[in-house]
């Protein structure tokens, strides 16, 4: 569904993404991890077609949505413009799909998005990304700034889309907890370049990995 092939980006002369190769299978939910300045972002926006690579090749089936790193939504816009604008590229007009899924959003549709609290504003880019009716999400840091009950919130909606309706999830993540619990599958990112891989059962006792992203090793 995802298959990147020996991708590199650059930002003139700085390499962001180094000779990378990763797949996400249809209907799989794969975690990304890596610390801070390791490219994750730069491969979710390539992924979305906002960047493109200097070399080497991205494809994937379907329709790509991004959540981005930091939501980016439209502050004075109001929560149903700015889930209106997620379904523009699809004609998507009628935000009730996405009121089903996420029943706080049409609570909040007409309210400023600038004023929302963080989860709220994560639910909304959430929203808007299922705005295009996507057959893969990538997402950029779910977790970032928001409250352990907010998350578990948003996560649980997550993996419901991903086994109820073969949803195809990358998962870019600072929370390697979160993204082991979620994933069965994880890619390990450190300068641009792939470092680890493999089941997150496995990775999670990898003393490297326990070390650099779980604050020791997990019992
Ligand atoms: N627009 C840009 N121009 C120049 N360099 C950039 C640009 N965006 C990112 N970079 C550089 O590319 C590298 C990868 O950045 P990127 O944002 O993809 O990392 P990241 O893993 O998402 O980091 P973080 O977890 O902090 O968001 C970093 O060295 C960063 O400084």
């Amino acid at each position: 569904m995802i298959d990147v092939k020996d991708l590199v980006v650059s930002y003139g002369t700085a390499t962001a993404l180094d000779h990378l190769t990763l797949t996400v299978g249809r209907g799989e939910m794969v975690a990304l991890l890596g610390p801070n300045g390791a490219g994750k972002s730069t491969l979710a926006n390539t992924l979305a077609g906002l960047l493109k690579p200097t070399s080497g090749t991205v494809r994937s089936d379907g329709r790509v949505a991004l959540i981005p790193e930091g939501r980016q939504l439209f502050p004075d816009l109001s929560v149903a413009d700015n889930l209106a604008l997620g379904g523009w590229r699809s004609g998507q007009r009628d935000p009730s799909l996405v009121y089903d899924l996420l029943p706080r959003l049409a609570e909040l549709a007409g309210r400023r998005a600038g004023v929302l609290s963080g989860g709220e504003q994560q639910m909304v880019a959430f929203g808007r990304a299922m705005m295009s009716r996507p057959d893969v999400l990538v997402v950029d840091e779910l977790s970032l700034g928001l409250a352990p009950t907010v998350t578990a919130d948003l996560a649980a909606h997550l993996t419901a889309l991903n086994s109820e309706q073969g949803l195809t999830v990358l998962l870019i993540e600072q929370n390697a907890r979160l993204a082991f619990e979620l994933c069965r599958r994880a890619y390990v990112l450190e300068s641009g370049r792939l470092v680890t891989e493999g089941e997150c059962a496995v990775l999670a006792d990898d003393p490297r990995v326990a070390s650099a992203y779980l604050g020791g090793a997990i019992t």
